[in-house]
């Protein structure tokens, strides 16, 4: 989507806020113009006796209270003037501040919220490819740009364009050719000061990429400390960051000493765009071309000038930037969510499965899952066992419907899984992934955070059966303890047994364990299970494990190779067959110890 068209979408509600701050900053930069006419006026018709040259509507108000003469009579009326103005300029330019940064606040959480909401509903495949760091970067820095410059420089832009042209106006109503001169710098500053900005736009482009690589292997050293430590590879990770940091150093440097060339540069320019209106100015006024006050307006106005002409080139080049950040942002919003389709039902699930033919493959990939068939009744157990890359989780994933076959069919409770609404069915499926995640919450907020109303015997009951209630409470606040970095360390295992209770607390009628008995011993794993089986009688269960102890005990066990199922059958048909299966047990049994790599 076009980047100016998303923002203006993004501005819904916020627009006349906007305008009322674009507003203000005119009234301001009007008041601040407007003061040096009053000094003039000063020095040319009340200490002097020239008649008033002003803009109209100011000679209009001084006849209708009576003229000059009033003016000599009252002095305090130039100087309440003089205040007033102040006062207004002030006013306004707290407003535009207030109302600007209002705006920018509320489009930036307009977008913060549509980003995030946006992101929750992608597809899992997205997630599994996207870099978190990018998206990280997309939602914050991107933003920020897109904020900062919505708060301050686009009014800075408006800011400029009324200087220029309220300055402009009055200054050829006063004085054409000390226009001229005024003016006649103006453009080459203005030009030199873009071309500037975007010829240096590489280098701002550089020192922030320098910045970010610097902030990743920061990042990925703080995260890997363990990796790093373990190996002992403090000394080469230094070398690595000191790398970083220098080139960091030397790209932000560079660009300093360029900014300071920039500075310099256009200081002369501005200069001798001074020293030409006073040099002139002066020698007309000498000649009486030219009235003093009228000198001291435009000496005045061409210091109010020179600021923003210089500034704009440098906004104009963050505009560029803004852009940009908009455009990564509207990549995000382009790929389509997960949405209820209209063929979709929400049927109650009971657990019945049954796969027919069903072959599936990753985009261009060769295929995943090749004609698996089976069937499962509600309240069975089914083990999935093979090699790692045999197909496994892509299984069950076909199943919670992150992804969808590509041909052949699954049924629950002979509906076809394609016409079952995505979130509907995987609220009724508990997945315990098989590297659990553990938010930085307490524990109890960790296991209910399936279930929000889940009441307190119920997260215990829950915690009992995943074997980790007595765990808990050895720690010093039991269920209110912390997990991660403000609170306890656990171990692989301890983290699976939250990540089971977490699934398990949720009633749902089928149930996946993806290899995440992994990290908790034979005998709790036995624990666990044994558990489970006592609680709900009929919960369809898949357990994928490379643990012949662990799945034994399945009402029939699948052995995948290459996507195609070689074996399926219970422990006992297994073991009297040759097979994959056979071999597995007799390694983990210790009657075979070729150096075969099976699973
Ligand atoms: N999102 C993905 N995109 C592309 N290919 C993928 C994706 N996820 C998995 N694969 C590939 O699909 C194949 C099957 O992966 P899957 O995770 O199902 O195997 P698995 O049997 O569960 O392995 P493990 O025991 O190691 O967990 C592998 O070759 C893997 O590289």
């Amino acid at each position: 989507m076009n980047s100016l068209k998303l923002l203006w979408k993004f501005m819904k509600g916020n627009k006349l806020l906007y305008l009322a701050s674009i507003l203000s900053i005119g009234i301001a930069t009007l008041a601040s113009i407007i003061n040096p006419l009053v000094l003039k006026i000063s020095i040319d018709s009340v200490i002097g006796d020239n008649p008033i040259d002003a803009p109209n509507i100011i000679v209009n108000m001084i006849n209708s209270i009576g003229g000059v003469v009033v003016l000599k009579r009252n002095l305090w009326i130039l100087a309440f003037a003089l205040i007033f103005l102040t006062i207004i300029q002030g006013i306004f330019l707290y407003t535009k501040g207030k109302w600007s940064n209002s705006a920018a606040e509320s489009i930036a959480k307009n977008i913060r919220e549509k980003l995030y909401d946006h992101i929750q509903n992608l597809p899992y495949n997205y997630h599994v490819k996207a870099e978190t760091g990018d998206l990280i970067q997309r939602c914050t820095s991107d933003l920020d740009t897109i904020r900062k410059f919505l708060a301050i420089q686009f009014v800075e832009i408006g800011r400029a364009v009324f200087m220029i042209i309220f300055i402009g106006i009055i200054m050829f109503s006063l004085d054409v050719k000390m226009a001229f001169i005024s003016m006649s710098v103006v453009p080459i500053i203005f030009s030199f000061s873009v071309i500037f900005f975007l010829m240096v736009k590489k280098a701002f482009k550089l020192s922030d990429e320098a910045e970010a690589e610097l902030s990743t292997v920061l990042q990925e050293n703080l995260n890997g400390v363990r990796v790093v430590r373990a190996f002992s590879k403090e000394k080469f990770e230094i070398e690595k960051f000191d790398e970083k940091n220098e080139n960091f150093r030397y790209l932000t440097y560079r660009l300093i000493k360029l900014l300071a060339g920039y500075w310099a540069l256009s200081d002369l320019l501005s200069l001798i765009q001074i020293a030409l209106v006073l040099i002139l100015g002066v020698y007309w006024t000498v000649n009486n071309e030219i009235t003093l006050g009228t000198l001291v307006v435009f000496t005045t106005y061409e210091g109010m000038l020179l600021w923003p002409v210089r500034q704009l080139g440098r906004i104009l080049t963050d505009l560029g930037k803004s852009l940009v950040s908009l455009d990564r942002i509207g990549e995000i919003l382009e790929n389509p969510i997960e949405k209820k389709e209209s063929h979709e039902i929400m049927p109650k699930i009971n657990g019945n499965i049954e796969f027919n033919n069903v072959s599936f493959s990753y985009e261009n990939y060769n295929k995943t899952l090749n004609n698996v068939s089976f069937k499962v009744k509600k309240g069975e157990t089914i083990a999935i066992m093979g090699k790692t890359g045999s197909g496994k989780s892509s299984l069950v994933h076909l199943l919670a419907r992150l992804y969808d076959y590509d041909s052949g069919s699954i049924k629950i409770d002979d509906i076809e899984l394609k016409n079952i609404d995505k979130k509907w069915i995987r609220k009724n499926i508990g997945i315990v992934l098989q590297e659990p995640f553990l938010y930085s919450r307490s524990i109890k907020d960790n296991i209910s955070i399936a279930n929000l109303k889940a009441k307190e015997n119920e997260i215990v009951e829950s915690a009992r059966i995943a074997s980790i209630h007595n765990v808990i409470l050895g720690f010093n606040k039991g269920y209110e303890t912390p997990v991660g970095e403000k609170g306890v360390t656990l171990s692989g295992g301890q983290k699976q047994r939250i990540a089971i209770a977490r699934t398990i607390i949720n009633d749902s009628p089928i149930l996946i364990f993806d290899d995440s008995l992994s990290a908790v011993d034979t005998e709790t794993d036995l624990t666990i299970r044994s558990a489970l089986k006592m609680r709900k009688k009929d919960v369809t269960t898949f357990i994928i494990s490379h643990r012949i102890t662990t799945v034994a005990e399945a009402d029939r066990i699948i052995v995948l190779e290459d996507g195609k199922i070689v074996e399926m059958g219970n422990h006992s048909q297994l073991i009297k067959r040759n097979g994959l299966y056979k071999k597995v047990f007799k390694i983990q049994n210790g009657q075979n110890f070729e150096k075969e790599n099976i699973v």
